[in-house]
């Protein structure tokens, strides 16, 4: 499926798409990460318009080869870890030995853009801390829009919810005031076992009183082209009811959060990177020996090691 093009897609409601709607196959990928004490290595990147003004989905496609539904990131964020966490409840979480501020590493874009980064011992100190993050955010924005719009992803991060389906936040939380989005999704039967949908509903959704309309799960009797169609009119409407704010600032679609797992390459939200920056590293001259990776780590005591590669791949290198 191919990505929209925003100069194609003019609309009142959304001067470029907001939705690079496009849905993927492929299923969820280990995680190579070093482990955490449950196992399970895991980033979220939680974006909060209470972070910033920068929070709104500017949305742009880093892979289109992938096929699958994503709001975009700015591409040069979308292969940073940094900027990713950005969270207001640091003072109570139960295990914050690091908060970090650092500073923009992205374009002007990103400028006016907090970042901080919590370090965990142990994921369910993780999983502790985000509910109560969330639990904060929910209380605000039911307070000061009377809806809390918050986009999903899949992966390790869904289950790091499951604090919200106990107490106190199972009761505290006004969950009639949530609305729930997926950042990305596969195409597959909601029950299928790769479906995204399906790891919230077993996780949290069918644990915890949101009303089912207000969970806007894809279409999944249509194709992906269909689905993904379908997924940006229902946004496009919610816009027009009032319950997703556009920013002032893009004029893309502006949630209250979106929460995104990154993967091991640095993926968010199914939006791959290119390899072009692997390659870059791998040809470079100087090695960092405490940071190679494993295409760095292919030797020959003796021989010759040539690479067949296309254009985008060595695109980054300055001379061929
Ligand atoms: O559909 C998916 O698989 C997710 O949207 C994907 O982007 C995921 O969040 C990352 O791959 C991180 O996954 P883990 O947290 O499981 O490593």
């Amino acid at each position: 499926m191919q990505a929209h093009d925003p100069a194609v897609h003019a609309d009142p409601c959304f001067p470029s798409p907001p939705v690079d709607a496009r849905l993927r196959h492929q299923p969820p990928k280990p995680s190579p990460f070093p482990v955490h004490a449950a196992g399970v290595s895991m980033s979220i990147c939680a974006v909060s318009s209470t972070a910033s003004t920068a929070a709104s989905t500017s949305l742009s496609s880093v892979n289109r080869r992938s096929s699958f539904l994503a709001f975009r990131v700015p591409a040069p964020l979308s292969r940073s870890l940094a900027w990713k966490l950005s969270s207001s409840s640091s003072s109570h979480s139960p295990l914050a030995p690091v908060s970090a501020m650092a500073s923009s590493g992205g374009g002007s874009d990103t400028a006016s853009m907090k970042k901080k980064l919590h370090i965990f011992d142990a994921e369910e100190d993780l999983a502790a801390s985000l509910g109560e993050y969330m639990a904060e955010l929910s209380a605000k924005f039911a307070a000061e829009r009377g809806a809390f719009t918050v986009v999903l992803s899949g992966g390790s991060l869904v289950k790091a919810l499951r604090k919200l389906t106990e107490p106190p936040y199972l009761e505290a939380v006004d969950w009639s005031k949530w609305h729930v989005f997926w950042v990305d999704e596969r195409v597959v039967p909601k029950d299928h076992a790769d479906s995204n949908y399906k790891l919230a509903l077993d996780e949290l959704l069918s644990k915890v009183p949101i009303p089912t309309e207000q969970v806007y799960a894809i279409n999944d009797a249509l194709s992906a082209e269909g689905a993904s169609n379908d997924y940006e009119a229902r946004l496009k409407q919610l816009v027009r009811d009032g319950v997703i704010e556009i920013s002032p600032v893009t004029g893309f679609p502006k949630f209250d959060l979106m929460l995104m797992g990154m993967g091991p390459d640095g993926h968010v939200a199914s939006l791959f990177p290119g390899k072009a920056v692997a390659v870059h590293k791998a040809l470079s001259k100087q090695h960092d020996t405490s940071d190679l990776l494993p295409v760095e780590m292919v030797s020959l005591h003796d021989g010759e090691l040539t690479w067949f590669t296309d254009k985008p791949a060595v695109s980054m290198l300055s001379s061929i």
